[in-house]
């Protein structure tokens, strides 16, 4: 990690080991988190991944460098095909249908986190854009690993911990890192601090789908 991501990880240090203690993810990684609970984060995952993937593609429409196309476009592709297997992996294990998972109402959490991220997405610049979806990256990919550290043997949810600390992933987010530094390097203070206040909104949207997630939370009722 060089560069600007490290004033992206230290301006957000603290809220990051919230996350890493938060109870979704110590119940994971000892394998005790209630199966209906994974389940609810699963489809709800689901419906945000694909909100995710159209961001991914509404970002990379704004880069100027084949390079950033090709990263961004791919990791879109890639949000759709390689954790939606994942996740079929799951609901197929649970029991879930296409019809209950199209029926499944989407959480507010993961509501505002997509709309969130479609709003930077296409009214924002490129390089908010770039800073808004990284944490979908770093976060995960730190939390995997830090959970298969840590892992009970038997895990039931060694396949999604294995998709998070795998080398796959890990390429993803090299590449993601690096494309951050060198946008932000580009830019000027002001664009730097868009970033970072891009960055930091999404750390934030991530802890609050966990916590949404661990409570299973819908919509609070007027
Ligand atoms: C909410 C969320 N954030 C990030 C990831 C990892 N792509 C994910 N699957 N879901």
């Amino acid at each position: 990690m060089t560069g600007f991501t490290q004033t992206l990880a230290a301006a957000t240090a603290s809220l990051n080991r919230q996350i890493h203690a938060m109870p979704f993810n110590r119940a994971l990684a000892d394998g005790t988190l209630p199966e209906a609970t994974f389940r609810g984060y699963i489809v709800q995952d689901a419906h945000y991944l694909e909100g995710f993937a159209r961001a991914l593609a509404l970002v990379a429409a704004k880069a100027s460098d084949p390079d950033a196309i090709a990263l961004l476009a791919s990791s879109a592709a890639g949000a759709i095909s390689a954790e939606r297997s994942l996740h079929a992996h799951y609901m197929q294990l649970f029991g879930v249908s296409a019809e209950q998972f199209a029926a499944t109402e989407v959480s507010a959490a993961c509501d505002h986190y997509v709309s969130y991220l479609l709003r930077v997405a296409a009214i924002g610049n490129f390089a908010e854009g770039v800073a808004a979806l990284l944490p979908c990256f770093w976060i995960y990919r730190d939390v995997g690993r830090a959970i298969a550290e840590r892992a009970a043997p038997g895990n039931p949810y060694a396949a999604w911990i294995d998709t998070y600390a795998g080398e796959a992933f890990d390429e993803g987010v090299t590449r993601m890192l690096a494309l951050t530094d060198r946008v932000a390097a580009a830019g000027d203070a002001a664009c730097r601090a868009r970033m970072q206040a891009a960055f930091a909104r999404c750390c934030w949207h991530e802890w609050h789908f966990w916590d949404s997630a661990y409570h299973e939370r819908g919509w609070p009722a007027p």
